[in-house]
């Protein structure tokens, strides 16, 4: 199914003609409708054989911008971020980086555009600088220039005191830090990071999660990110394409997915076919182990969208506040030891898990 055939009304309120790009701006302010988009993909496809890993896939991101890509393993992130650094070419449809086509200007987009593999080759004998020094020669930095790119990635990176060493002896967090400097080495307007954060350590991971920050917002470059590790994405982007089977599933500021999300609660709460009166999200937390929880919570009517964490499990309830009595009261009798039972605000995470379904890895 392409994205101008979907029927969910996260995704279309106002479908368009079958054919025409239906979502071909970001859904947000009229501010951003205005800008000239840094990175688009236009009706993109990337066919292996029968598997359709990329299909259909239209979205656009704007200067100071971070947008998440979002979606489980095999979603089809990898393969849309490889043709937008043109290691990869599509099937059907182009995508644009500052204007220029993937296909038919590769040189001008691989100048504008900087792209963290999810992994990235270490040499052996090479320290720190040396290795920023080798990607600068790589782009075409010359004398002072070259020292100058150099120093500015080692300033932003913090690198600097780690300069003389060697880059296999470097930390998982620093090692990503490293990939990001080299990333930045010519000062691209448009970074594509490919799951950047996985492996981190929460430390790291917060850290770096201020330098794609920065990068967006004090040097307004536009910043595409992908993560299956969603409480991370919500944190750190304004706006938010999930993907799922290479296709689409909802696209757009953060806020008006999560609206969008509300209203389609809403209108299955009113829908003629549908008597229940409350949608409302809930989180249970207990004492142990939560899957016990989670699999009694799958087996009660007005209870769908499960998600389990250690010992929390959150869900949708379709039902009034006497029916969340009877579940919880349910809960307690059946010796679950519920510490708390609360209603949740929604969170990119969530929105995730109902639009998809619950069908993550
Ligand atoms: N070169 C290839 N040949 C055949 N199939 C491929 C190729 N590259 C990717 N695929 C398939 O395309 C689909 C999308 O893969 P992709 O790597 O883009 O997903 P992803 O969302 O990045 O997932 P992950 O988080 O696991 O990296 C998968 O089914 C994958 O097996």
């Amino acid at each position: 199914m392409s994205v101008s055939e979907q029927s969910d009304p996260l995704m279309n309120d106002d479908p368009a003609p079958a054919g025409t790009q239906t979502i071909d701006q970001p859904v947000g302010t009229a501010v951003l409708e205005e800008r000239v988009p840094s990175l688009e993909t236009r009706r993109l496809h990337r066919f292996f054989g029968k598997l359709k890993a990329v299909d259909d896939v239209s979205f656009k991101a704007y200067p100071g911008q971070v947008m998440g890509f979002i979606g489980p393993n095999g979603a089809g992130k990898t393969t849309t971020m490889r043709i937008l650094a043109t290691l990869d070419i599509p099937t059907a449809g182009d995508a644009f980086v500052c204007g220029h086509s993937v296909i038919d200007d590769p040189d001008k987009v691989r100048r504008v555009l900087g792209f963290m593999p999810d992994s990235f080759g270490k040499y052996d004998n090479m320290n720190v600088v040396e290795y920023l020094d080798f990607y600068a020669r790589a782009y075409g930095f010359r004398g002072a220039d070259r020292e100058d790119a150099v120093d500015r990635v080692l300033v932003f990176t913090e690198l600097r005191k780690l300069a003389d060493k060697p880059i296999t002896a470097l930390s998982k967090g620093m090692s990503q830090r490293l990939g990001l400097g080299r990333t930045l080495i010519h000062d691209p307007e448009v970074l594509v990071l490919d799951e950047p954060a996985a492996g981190l350590d929460p430390r790291a991971r917060v850290e770096l999660r201020e330098l794609i920050k920065l990068l967006a917002t004090e040097m307004n470059k536009t910043v595409l990110i992908s993560s299956h590790i969603l409480t991370e994405l919500g944190e750190i982007c304004d706006s938010a394409a999930i993907i799922e089977a290479g296709q689409i599933l909802a696209y757009g500021t953060i806020a008006e997915i999560q609206r969008k999300r509300r209203r389609r609660a809403e209108t299955l709460e009113h829908s003629d076919d549908n008597d229940e009166e409350h949608t409302t999200l809930l989180a249970a937390r207990v004492l142990d182990n939560a899957e016990p929880l989670e699999r009694w919570l799958l087996e009660q009517p007005l209870v769908s969208s499960v998600a389990a964490g250690p010992q929390q499990v959150s869900f949708t309830f379709s039902g009034d506040g006497q029916a969340q009595h009877r579940l919880l009261k349910g809960m307690i009798d059946k010796g679950f030891e519920v510490v708390e039972f609360t209603g949740k605000t929604q969170s990119l995470e969530d929105a995730f898990m109902a639009i998809t379904e619950g069908i993550t890895q």
